[in-house]
């Protein structure tokens, strides 16, 4: 996919109270619509452990028809044995009751082992190809950690489910079926016209109107589902916001709205489950006494009416397992649907093995790059050109929405150009493998991620084998070594959750320090000094600019102007468009946005400076 796809966001509707975006209670997700497609697009990824599967289907049958055999295999020794005849009449039947008992367990036991074997390697495959497109979708608006999660576990579950429960069990349940036909014809060819027609009833039609009946409400169940996770995540991340703008009791009850929409729905599901279930005891029942019926009809004797009425118990039972594998069908649909869309990835290719990338500079090209997130939406980027050989530094400057951020995911690999190109050593960033990608380009990206763990492994995160001096060195240039020396645990100081227990600051510091510490040959560095005053931001900047080494190129993304006077050229962006690009005394002299937001930021810092004690 590309950004330029056009994504519709998952699980949002602006316009809750005090503008929470939460969806009103009441008012769901549609349920996704049925693909026809999704269950073949996910049945492709069992084909290379069909032979399991088949082995499976077997032997659940073989289970299936051990029961049934056995039902009446004991109703005909039963019978027999109350007319008392010599024990060695009997003697193949009493064999055979336990073999047939003792071979259902083994046979029970060898299709769990075999089938969940098989299914657990599938499952692993459609779990990781729904994880490479949620990885490659990174940049669309649907980012949802709740909906992403419900889709690699309770949706791929369903694909498991799909095997388990509907396939195996249903082609076990038609195969002996068949059988239980064949076998009473045996006895008396009307008896087992009669059992065929209730068979009919319960494999074919029930199932079917099984499936008619809970269709609809089966649609919306993994879509609630979703956003039943969305909420919870919404409302464990947000709980602090919510609160501060008197907001949770909304978002519950919205939560609370669509738990009790999926709550009615579920009832709803399993009493129509019951209905359908009670429907299946009797067509078993008056099938049974049709047969019965039709057989001392025919003249068919008392030891072997008891048995085909005892079969054909046993034989719609076997059958009634359609019905659940229908019913279990429905309600996977939507979830097969939303992990169909999720299968378009290839599967992860094992690494080309294509040598590292060389160690020295590189050299960056932004050729025509056009970023759009949404179809139809002005462009976050457009027709980008930006040349960056190595050791080259530039400044991509620019009011706020203009496409900064958004140029620099597209040199991470982070975010897909719909149009142009960018390039490094001209190869395109994405055909770079994966694991050489980090090794040439890197830094610090908008909204770090500070991991609670302590300053030390924060910062090793950037380069595991950094030793005492490479530490101490890149934390010096952010600006944090001070304040690791003054913590009574020093490196071993752990930040908290997201960093929670750093200043806004520290946290900024910390997060530049591991990308001083990483080095990379292309650095970003993406607002370095968001959250520090005016000084300490000049500060941080200029030490930060003079640790990187000299034949690695920096892009640098600021809302300040300050401190770029020795970049070799500052790129103006406004609405994803270059304005003006240049030196910085070019553009301090030349009309536009750069002179004039330059000229408001030196006077309103100078203003600070004065009020500053
Ligand atoms: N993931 C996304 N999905 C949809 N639209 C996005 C996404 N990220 C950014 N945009 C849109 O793209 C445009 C450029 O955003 P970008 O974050 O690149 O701007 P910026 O110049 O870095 O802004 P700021 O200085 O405020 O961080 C904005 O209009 C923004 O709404």
């Amino acid at each position: 996919m590309t950004a330029g796809d056009g994504v519709t966001p998952v699980g949002r509707e602006p316009g809750g109270p005090t503008g929470v975006p939460v969806r009103p209670s009441g008012s769901p997700e549609p349920p996704a619509p049925a693909r026809p497609g999704a269950e073949r697009a996910v049945l492709r990824l069992a084909r290379p452990y069909l032979g399991r599967l088949l082995g499976a289907g077997l032997l659940a049958a073989a289970t299936e028809f051990a029961g049934l055999a056995l039902m009446a295999t004991a109703t005909w020794l039963l019978m027999s044995a109350a007319g008392r005849p010599p024990l060695d009449r009997l003697t193949v039947a009493i064999v055979a009751v336990r073999a047939l008992a003792v071979g259902r367990g083994v046979f029970r036991y060898t299709e769990r082992l075999a089938g969940h074997d098989a299914v657990l390697r599938m499952v692993t495959d459609v779990r990781a190809r729904v994880y490479a497109t949620l990885a490659a979708r990174r940049e669309s608006a649907d980012r949802r950690t709740g909906d992403a999660l419900s889709r690699l576990v309770s949706d791929v579950e369903a694909a498991q489910d799909l095997l388990l429960r509907v396939l195996v069990p249903g082609s076990a349940a038609a195969l002996v079926s068949v059988l239980a036909v064949g076998g009473a014809a045996l006895i008396s060819p009307p008896a087992a016209g009669v059992l065929a027609l209730g068979l009919l009833v319960a494999g074919v039609a029930l199932p079917a109107l099984a499936t008619r009946l809970t269709r609809r409400a089966a649609d919306e169940v993994a879509p609630l589902r979703g956003a039943l996770a969305v909420d919870a995540v919404d409302l464990t991340h947000g709980a602090a916001d919510l609160a501060a703008f008197g907001a949770t009791d909304a978002a519950l009850a919205a939560a609370r709205g669509r738990a009790g929409r999926l709550a009615r729905l579920e009832r709803r599901l399993a009493a129509t489950g019951f209905a359908v279930d009670a429907a299946g005891v009797l067509v078993g029942g008056l099938t049974a006494a049709a047969v019965v019926v039709v057989a001392l009809r025919a003249g068919v004797g008392g030891v072997l009416v008891g048995v085909l009425a005892v079969g054909t118990l046993a034989a719609v039972e076997v059958a009634l397992a359609l019905v659940a594998a229908a019913r279990q069908r429905t309600q996977l649909r939507a979830g097969l649907a939303r992990v169909a869309d999720l299968l378009t990835e290839p599967a992860a290719t094992p690494p080309a093995a294509t040598a590292p990338p060389a160690s020295g500079g590189h050299h960056v090209r932004f050729e025509g790059v056009t970023v759009r997130y949404r179809a139809g939406a002005a462009p976050a980027l457009a027709g980008f050109d930006l040349d960056l050989p190595a050791g080259r530094r530039v400044a991509v400057v620019g009011p706020s929405g203009a496409g900064k951020s958004t140029l620099a995911a597209t040199l991470t690999g982070a975010v897909r150009p719909a149009a142009g190109r960018v390039t490094v050593d001209g190869a395109p960033v994405a055909d770079l493998p994966a694991e050489h990608l980090p090794r040439l380009v890197g830094g610090l990206l908008a909204e770090a991620y500070v991991f609670h763990a302590t300053v030390r492994e924060n910062l090793l995160l950037g380069r595991p084998d950094a030793g005492e001096a490479e530490l101490t060195g890149a934390t010096r240039a952010a600006g944090l070594l001070d304040w690791v020396r003054d913590q009574p645990d020093g490196w071993d100081t752990v930040v908290g959750e997201q960093g929670g227990q750093l200043s806004g600051g520290q946290r900024q510091r910390l997060a530049l320090a591991r990308a001083l510490l990483a080095a990379p040959p292309v650095l970003v560095l993406d607002e370095p000094t968001e959250g520090l005053d005016p000084t300490a931001a000049d500060a941080v900047l200029a030490s930060a600019l003079a640790a990187t080494p000299a034949g690695h190129s920096v892009l640098l993304i600021s809302h300040r102007l300050s401190g770029l006077a020795g970049l070799d050229e500052i790129v103006v962006l406004e609405d994803g468009r270059v304005a003006q690009r240049g030196r910085h005394d070019e553009l301090v002299a030349r009309p536009g946005w750069y002179r004039e937001q330059w000229l408001r930021q030196e006077a309103a810092e100078r203003g600070y400076l004065a009020l500053s004690p």
